[in-house]
């Protein structure tokens, strides 16, 4: 007589790794607290996976020592949850917090690793990464095909850098975040990933195991403040509410 099993019933992760210091923001504090569109950085991101339906709890990985963090998000604040365990990279603070949410989440489970540094993610992208990846085991991750000619550089006279090459650019994807994984892969690809320095973004520890996981169209706004000019840049988007539907 087979026996059948419900479906396991996934649920859904927000893990912001907020531990780094921004160091080419070259502010007078770590980036993810800077004040953007009116709030601090770090909160805009939350927030938008607190206004997804589709989100189950949304955990944020902080320094040890962060003195700042209880000011963003208070304690009582509904949906999340602050992990002190913040490490020297930012794989090291991924998987120290995915250590973290043993017990707490199911291996299927399925967890959004998202930079506290990328405050233009909207529920919408959420909903639009979730829907892309369905229940593909290889996950997937936002990203945009890149529209600019790549070139790779090598060390010119005087110390300048010049073009060795142009990297064919069909077929190129800017990775951005969030990346959506099972509980049970990502732990085990992080988890066996050669050298934390290596690894910059989740997928790529992914793909170390054989998977390819799917690159789903992410938006402009939802860039990466990591240099001063990105600020206004943000904020521009922040501002406005167009249809991330459509790259305009
Ligand atoms: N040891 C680290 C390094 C980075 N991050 C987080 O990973 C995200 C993406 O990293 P990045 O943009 O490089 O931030 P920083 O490392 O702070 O910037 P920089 O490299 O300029 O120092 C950020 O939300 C950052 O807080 C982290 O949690 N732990
Ligand atoms: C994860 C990421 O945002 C994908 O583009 C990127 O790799 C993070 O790099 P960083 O140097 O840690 O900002």
């Amino acid at each position: 007589m087979t026996t059948h099993q419900p479906p396991q019933q996934r649920r859904y992760f927000a893990l912001l790794p907020a531990a780094g210091v921004g160091a080419r923001m070259a502010a007078n504090g770590p980036k993810q607290y800077l004040t953007v569109g009116g709030k601090p950085m770090l909160r805009h991101a939350v927030d938008a996976f607190r206004a997804s339906p589709l989100v189950a709890h949304t955990y944020v990985v902080v320094s040890p020592d962060d003195g700042v963090i209880d000011s963003v998000l208070p304690a009582d604040l509904e949906g999340v949850t602050v992990l002190r365990c913040g490490g020297a990279t930012r794989m090291d603070s991924v998987l120290n917090g995915l250590r973290e949410l043993a017990g707490a989440v199911a291996g299927h489970d399925l967890i959004m690793v998202h930079d506290a540094a990328r405050p233009g993610l909207t529920p919408a992208l959420i909903g639009k990464l979730i829907d892309g990846v369905g229940d593909d085991p290889a996950g997937g991750l936002l990203a945009l095909p890149v529209v600019d000619t790549m070139k790779r550089s090598a060390p010119g006279a005087d110390g300048i850098s010049v073009s060795a090459a142009t990297v064919p650019r069909n077929g190129l994807w800017s990775a951005q975040t969030p990346q959506m994984f099972s509980y049970a892969l990502l732990l085990r690809a992080l988890g066996s990933a050669p050298d934390a320095n290596a690894i910059t973004d989740d997928a790529s520890a992914i793909e170390m195991l054989g998977y390819a996981p799917r690159l789903i169209e992410g938006h402009p706004r939802n860039l990466k403040v990591t240099l001063p000019a990105d600020i206004r840049i943000a904020e521009m988007y922040l501002a406005s509410n167009e249809d991330e539907g459509r790259l305009i």
